[in-house]
Parts: C-alpha cells; sequence; structure tokens
C-alpha cells in the first residue's frame, strides 16, 4: 500500500488517467473478444450492429491504449526525478550521525538503483490495471456464459494463487539478501574510485580485493538474484500449466459429467485462451513489484522514509545569523557512539563550557580524544544526547537547530568544496572574492566570475585556503576550523595564525580552532583540553 500512496503523491493525476486508461482499454479488449464469440457462435453474415460496435471497441481500445502508454512515460519519468529530488531533501533533512551510520555507499545504493526499483513500479501499475480489467472482464463473461464451469474456473485460479504465494515468499527473500549483497557491492565501488591509487601501487592487493572481495560479493549478490528470480519464473510456469489443465477439463472431463453446449464450449476455450496472456503479464510483474517493494523497506528502515511528510526542520524560524550574540553555552551535554561492544563506546562529555564574541579558542588533544565530535556538537550538526545547549538563553531543540546552525562557517577536516559561492547574494560577491584570492596568494591560480570559481583542480592546501574564502563570504558570527592548518606550508601557517585569527577577531568573531600547531597554543584566549572524550577549559 505503501507503493502506491508513494506513487500517488509524486504523480497523482498522470497515474489516475493512465489507470482509467489502462481499465478502460482492458474493458474494450474482453469487449471484443465476447463479440468475436456472438459473431462466430451467430454462424451468419455480420448485422450492422455488431459490426459498428467492433469498430468503436477497436477504436476504444486504440486511443485508450495509446493515452495509457503515453501518460505512462510521463508518469515513469517524474516517479524517478520526484522520488530522487524527494530522497535528497529526505537524507538532507536526516540527523548527520543517522547519515554516517548509512555511510555513502549505502545512500548512493538509495539514490540510485532504490529509486530505479521503486520509480519502475510506476511504469507498471497502468499496464497492470489493463490486464487485470481484462481478467475481471474476461471473468464476468465467463460466469454468464456458464455459471458451474465459471466455478471451477475460479477454483482454478484460487488453486493458482494459492501455489504462487508460498514459492513467493521463498523468492522474496532471496531478492532481500541480494539486496543486502548490493550495500556491499557499493562499498567495493567506492574502494575502486577513492583507493584507486593504492590499488594501482600495489598488484597483489588489487588482485586480494578483486577476488576476495569484490569477485565473492558479485557471486554472492548474483546467486541469490538467479534464484530468486527462477523461483518466480518456475511458479510463473505453474501458472500457465494449470490453464491449460482446467482447458484440458473442460473440453474432456467435464462434458462426460455435464452436459455443455458445443458453443458454450467454444466460446469458453476462447476466453480461457485468450486470458493466458494479461495473466501472465500481471505474473512476469511480481518480481518487478517485489524488488520495488524490498527497495521501500531498505529505504524505511534506514530512518529515511519517503511517504511521510517532510518535517522541514525549524521552518517557523528565520535563518539569519545572529552577530550581536552574547554568550553560547553548553551545559553538560554529551555524545556517545556506540559500538557493537558495549565497553568499546566513546563517550564525549558530560561538557560544560561558556563561549563569548571576539574569542580565539583552540582545541587541543591527541588522535581520537573527540575533537572533531566536540565540534560537530558545538555547531548543532550533532544534536546532544543529554545535556543542553544554550544561545544568549535561547534553548537550542529540534526546532530551532536550523537557525543555531546559520551562527557558523566552518572548515572541517573532511571539507567539500562547492565550484561556486551557492547561496550568498551579495551584490560584490566578485570583487570581495577577489579581495580575499589576493589576500590568500591564489589569485594567480583562480578567478571568480558571477561567483562562479574557475577552478578547483588545486592543491589540498590551495582548497583548503578556497574553503576558508567560502567561510569569509559568508560572513558568520562563529568561525570552526578543523586542523586547518595541517596542510599548510610553513610561512602561510604563520600568515594563518598570526594575521588571519586575529583580523577575524578584531571584526568581533569568534573562532575555533582545532590544531596540533603547539607553537601558536599563546594566541588563543583560552583553550580546550581533551582527552578521550573528557573535556577541559584551560585559561
Ligand atoms: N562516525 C563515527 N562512528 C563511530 N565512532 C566514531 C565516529 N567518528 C569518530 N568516532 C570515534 O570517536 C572518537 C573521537 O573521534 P574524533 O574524530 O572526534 O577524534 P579527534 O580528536 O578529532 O581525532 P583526530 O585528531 O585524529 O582527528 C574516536 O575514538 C573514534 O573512534
Amino acid at each position: 500500500m505503501n507503493l502506491i500512496r508513494l506513487l500517488l503523491r509524486t504523480s497523482t493525476i498522470y497515474l489516475i488517467i493512465a489507470v482509467l486508461a489502462g481499465i478502460l482499454s482492458g474493458a474494450a479488449a474482453a469487449g471484443l473478444i465476447a463479440l468475436i464469440n456472438t459473431t462466430l457462435n451467430q454462424n451468419q453474415r455480420l448485422g450492422t450492429t455488431l459490426f459498428w460496435s467492433f469498430v468503436g471497441l477497436c477504436l476504444v481500445r486504440l486511443i485508450a491504449n495509446f493515452v495509457s502508454q503515453v501518460l505512462l512515460i510521463h508518469l515513469s519519468q517524474k516517479a524517478v526525478l520526484d522520488l530522487r529530488i524527494l530522497l535528497s531533501h529526505r537524507i538532507l533533512a536526516s540527523p548527520l550521525r543517522q547519515l554516517e551510520k548509512i555511510g555513502n555507499h549505502g545512500l548512493l545504493a538509495i539514490l540510485t538503483e532504490d529509486i530505479q526499483a521503486i520509480s519502475s513500479t510506476a511504469f507498471t501499475i497502468p499496464f497492470l490495471c489493463i490486464n487485470i480489467a481484462i481478467v475481471v472482464a474476461c471473468l464476468v463473461y465467463l460466469s454468464y456464459l456458464s455459471k458451474i464451469i465459471f466455478m471451477i474456473g475460479i477454483s482454478f485460479m484460487f488453486l493458482g494463487i494459492l501455489s504462487y504465494s508460498m514459492p513467493m515468499k521463498k523468492a522474496m527473500s532471496f531478492l532481500k539478501f541480494a539486496r543486502e549483497q548490493e550495500d556491499k557491492l557499493f562499498k567495493h565501488f567506492r574502494t575502486v574510485i577513492q583507493g584507486t591509487k593504492e590499488l594501482k601501487l600495489h598488484r597483489q592487493r588489487r588482485k586480494a580485493f578483486i577476488s576476495e572481495d569484490l569477485y565473492s560479493t558479485v557471486l554472492t549478490y548474483r546467486r541469490h538474484n538467479v534464484i530468486g528470480m527462477s523461483i518466480f519464473a518456475a511458479t510463473a510456469s505453474w501458472g500457465q500449466i494449470l490453464f491449460f489443465i482446467s482447458i484440458g477439463l473442460l473440453l474432456f472431463i467435464i462434458p462426460m459429467v455435464y452436459k455443455i453446449p458445443s458453443t458454450t464450449l467454444a466460446a469458453y476455450t476462447l476466453t480461457t485462451i485468450y486470458l493466458i496472456s494479461p495473466l501472465e503479464y500481471i505474473m512476469s510483474m511480481m518480481p518487478t513489484l517485489t524488488k520495488a517493494l524490498i527497495a521501500l523497506n531498505k529505504v524505511e528502515s534506514l530512518g529515511l522514509s519517503l511517504t511521510d511528510e517532510l518535517d522541514e526542520l525549524g521552518s517557523d524560524y528565520s535563518i539569519d545569523s545572529n552577530q550581536d550574540w552574547k554568550c553560547l553555552e553548553l551545559e553538560n551535554v554529551t555524545h556517545t557512539y556506540y559500538q557493537e561492544r558495549e565497553e568499546s563506546n566513546f563517550i564525549l562529555g558530560p561538557i560544560n563550557l561558556k563561549f563569548h564574541p571576539g574569542e580565539i579558542i583552540f582545541i587541543v588533544g591527541g588522535n581520537g580524544s573527540g575533537k572533531s565530535t566536540l565540534a560537530k556538537l558545538f555547531t548543532g550538526l550533532y544534536l546532544p544526547e543529554a545535556g543542553k545547549i544554550y544561545l544568549d538563553n535561547k534553548l537550542i531543540s529540534h526546532k530551532n537547530i536550523e537557525w543555531y546552525r546559520q551562527q557558523f562557517s566552518a572548515v572541517f577536516s573532511d571539507f567539500y568544496l562547492f565550484e561556486r559561492f551557492l547561496g550568498l547574494d551579495q551584490s560584490d560577491l566578485d570583487i570581495q572574492a577577489q579581495k580575499y584570492l589576493v589576500q590568500l596568494q591564489l589569485d594567480h591560480k583562480v578567478t571568480v566570475n558571477n561567483g562562479v570559481i574557475s577552478t578547483i583542480e588545486l592543491s589540498q592546501g590551495q582548497r583548503k585556503r578556497l574553503a576558508l574564502i567560502t567561510t569569509y563570504l559568508e560572513d558568520r558570527p562563529i568561525y570552526l576550523f578543523d586542523e586547518w592548518a595541517s596542510d599548510q606550508d610553513p610561512i602561510f601557517k604563520e600568515i594563518f595564525y598570526t594575521q588571519l585569527l586575529p583580523e577575524l577577531k578584531n571584526r568581533g568573531k569568534t573562532i575555533l580552532v582545532i590544531s596540533h600547531d603547539d607553537k601558536y597554543f599563546y594566541l588563543a584566549d583560552w583553550i580546550i583540553k581533551m582527552d578521550y572524550g573528557k573535556v577541559n577549559a584551560e585559561y
């Protein structure tokens, strides 16, 4: 039902018209069969009424089929795009921690494979409706011909459905397992893309990766898909045979116990044979529908429901940053990374810290001590598991977290560089950007035109300088730099700590600097020392 709701939501009008056109087309087909039967049984020349009815039904079938098909093309294309956009919204509205758990490979599998699987049903539903309409109309016609034979036919159909449902469950479990393998497959694809250098440099590693990881996952994926689809194929063949058995019964067995006029027998056989094709179509669609259901369940199980209304975080709040803030306070804030083994959980906090405008704060500590996690909590990317955050006595919650995040500009250690200055609409953007390009010694490499950066194919240190320019242009009240200087040469490191940071401070900005450069710690107003999740402030 969720599947239908989802498709209805993405393209309601198209889907309804396509389904109605489909039903009309199916009914016209059944009408044609009934008309052909009547004409054959009359054993005389075609009457005018029958002739025009025949022509009319042909026209209805032709037009309804055409309308349904054209709408279908619109429908399937629109469904794929709408679902991709909806899912992108959903991903961006989901908590960062949840997305980290799913992982990039998992998200990519959803955005490509699952969306494709779900949207492909949009394409099949109108066809299904056409075929179901044909089946229903033919059954009505059969019951009109003979009640007893109709009951026998219906019993066979139920037998068919019953014998279909058990293997279908089995097939579904195989396809579900194959879908789990798809996640693994996308993880390996990520390795192929991101680990190219390491794989190229080491032949043995490359061979081991391909044979032990990639190939074994591909094999398991293929095996489960093949078994699942084969079960579907076997049940579909069984369904077909059931039809012929019922025709055999009709021709050879039933006439021995029950007298049926030969015209009824002929009409019955013709209609039953005609029914084989739509029923075959319905059965052949079962794997597609099953895959779509599995995909939808997968998306929902990861907390990215496509059917719920999108809850835009804090949409009732202004998103302007508050340049006149006075105090930001973290009170007993904690965060835990839960691991499979409880004793290896990482607990950050409780954190009790107060920040004010115009301060430079260094966050220092060993690897894995929790500096980046603190940065994510502080900037509102993680909501506190316990404790409270107040900005000027305003409690930060799910409702105003979106507004809270607008107070920060950050360059994280795994930052992302956009190819243009998105979402920045100041009229002198290019002039300002050019000024910062000169200050950060990038003007000989990069130009900015209408907010578009001429190139981001730069060294890591240069790319970080461009990310820094982005934060300058954002002009938010609080800055966070996660090991920004680690990729800079000694001269530029010196410029960053002794010129750029004090300049920002003089502009009233608060700057949190995650750093291992103890040579510059003296520049801090105060320091946050981290030690395996424990946080201490030193003034
Ligand atoms: N996405 C994650 N999932 C689970 N655990 C994580 C995750 N990110 C970090 N951790 C755990 O949290 C701890 C703190 O990590 P964090 O990245 O905050 O440390 P850090 O002080 O920034 O380290 P570094 O100086 O190496 O960057 C680590 O022990 C790590 O195992």
